[in-house]
C-alpha cells in the first residue's frame, strides 16, 4: 500500500488496515519529511519514501489522505504508476470536487479511483494522534461514478468493511449536499462563534468562565485551518445555502426574543432539542420522520 499524507485520518487507515490483516507493506510519503520519519519511528508505515511517486510504484493500493484541494496535482504526479488493476482512493470531505480533480489528472486510468468518505475524525491533527480504531464503527460514503470499475468498486467495499465501518454509496452531489448540513455548517458555525467571542470585550472573561457546553460545542473550532478552508471553498455553494438557512433561522429566535414571543421561542427550542434527542436513539433516518420535523424556511 502506498499512503499518500501520513497525518491522523492516512496514519489511522494504515494502523487499521495493519491490523486487519489486508496489507503486507506500507510506503508512505507526506510533504514534510519530518511527519513521514515520525509515521516510520511509530510504525504506521514501514517504509519512508521521498516522493509521492517512489511511494506509488509497485502499489496494489493508494490511499490519498491529503487536503482535497491537492487531489489533482498529486493524481496527476502518479498517474503513470497506476495499472488496471491498482485501487486508489482518497478521504475527503468534499466528493464533486474530488471527483472532478481525479478525472482530469487519471484520464484512462479514473476508473481505478474509488472516491470515499470516512465520517470519522478528530479536532486534533498529525501522525502523532494516528489511531487504530477511529474508523471503527464510522460511516463510509461512496461516491462511484459510470466509470468506475466494479472489481475497483467491490475491493474498496470489502477493505473498508475490514477495518469495521459500515459503507453506504451515493453520488457526489448528495453527498456533497447532505455533509454540508452534517458537518461543513457545524464547524463553520463553532468557528464563526469562536471568532465573535474573540471580537468582543471581556473576551478572556467570558472564555475563563466557559464550561461543558462551551466545551463540546467548541470542540471543533479547534480542527485544522487549512484543511477547513480548502472543504469550505471546495463545497462553497452548498455552504453558502447553510448559512442562509442559518441567518434564517437565527432571523427567527432574534424575531421571537424582541416581540417577548414565549411560545414561538419554546416551540424552536423544542424542535431542535426532540430533533437531536431523536438523531441520538438513531430514529430520524427516515424521510417520514424527518418531515415531521421539518420547519417551514
Ligand atoms: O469529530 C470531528 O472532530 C470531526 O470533525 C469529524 C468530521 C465531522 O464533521 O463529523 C469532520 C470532517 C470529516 O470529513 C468527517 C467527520
Amino acid at each position: 500500500m502506498a499512503l499518500i499524507g501520513c497525518g491522523l485520518m492516512g496514519g489511522s487507515f494504515a494502523l487499521a488496515a495493519k491490523r486487519a490483516g489486508l496489507v503486507k507493506r506500507i510506503v508512505g510519503y507526506s510533504k514534510s519529511p519530518s511527519t513521514t520519519s515520525r509515521a516510520r519511528q511509530m510504525g504506521v508505515i514501514d517504509e519512508e519514501a521521498s516522493s509521492a511517486l517512489q511511494a506509488v510504484s509497485g502499489a496494489d493500493l493508494v490511499l490519498l489522505a491529503i487536503p482535497v484541494a491537492s487531489t489533482e496535482s498529486t493524481l496527476a504526479n502518479i498517474k503513470h504508476l497506476i495499472n488496471p488493476d491498482t485501487l486508489v482512493m482518497d478521504v475527503g470531505s468534499t466528493k464533486m470536487d474530488v471527483v472532478a480533480a481525479a478525472r482530469r489528472a487519471l484520464r484512462d486510468r479514473f476508473g481505478c479511483f474509488v472516491p470515499a468518505h470516512p465520517i470519522t475524525g478528530k479536532e486534533v491533527f498529525g501522525v502523532d494522534h494516528a489511531d487504530v480504531n477511529l474508523y471503527r464503527d464510522a460511516q463510509v460514503v461512496l461516491t462511484p461514478t459510470e466509470l468506475t470499475k466494479v472489481a475497483q468498486l467491490r475491493q474498496a467495499e470489502a477493505i473498508w468493511k475490514a477495518i469495521g465501518t459500515h459503507v453506504t454509496s451515493m453520488a457526489p452531489e448528495q453527498h456533497d449536499a447532505a455533509l454540508a448540513a452534517s458537518s461543513h455548517a457545524p464547524h463553520l458555525v463553532a468557528m464563526a462563534y469562536m471568532n465573535s467571542l474573540l471580537s468582543q470585550d471581556g473576551a478572556h472573561r467570558m472564555l475563563s468562565l466557559a464550561g461543558p457546553g462551551f466545551r463540546d460545542f467548541t470542540r471543533i473550532a479547534a480542527a485544522e485551518p487549512q484543511m477547513w478552508r480548502d472543504i469550505f471553498l471546495a463545497n462553497r455553494s452548498e455552504i453558502l445555502k447553510q448559512i442562509q438557512s442559518l441567518q434564517h433561522m437565527l432571523g427567527s429566535y432574534e424575531a421571537a426574543l424582541l416581540s417577548d414571543d414565549q411560545p414561538a421561542l419554546e416551540q424552536l427550542l423544542r424542535e431542535a432539542s426532540s430533533t437531536r434527542a431523536q438523531w441520538k436513539q438513531g430514529k430520524l433516518y427516515t424521510p417520514e420522520s424527518l418531515s415531521k420535523h421539518k420547519t417551514t424556511a
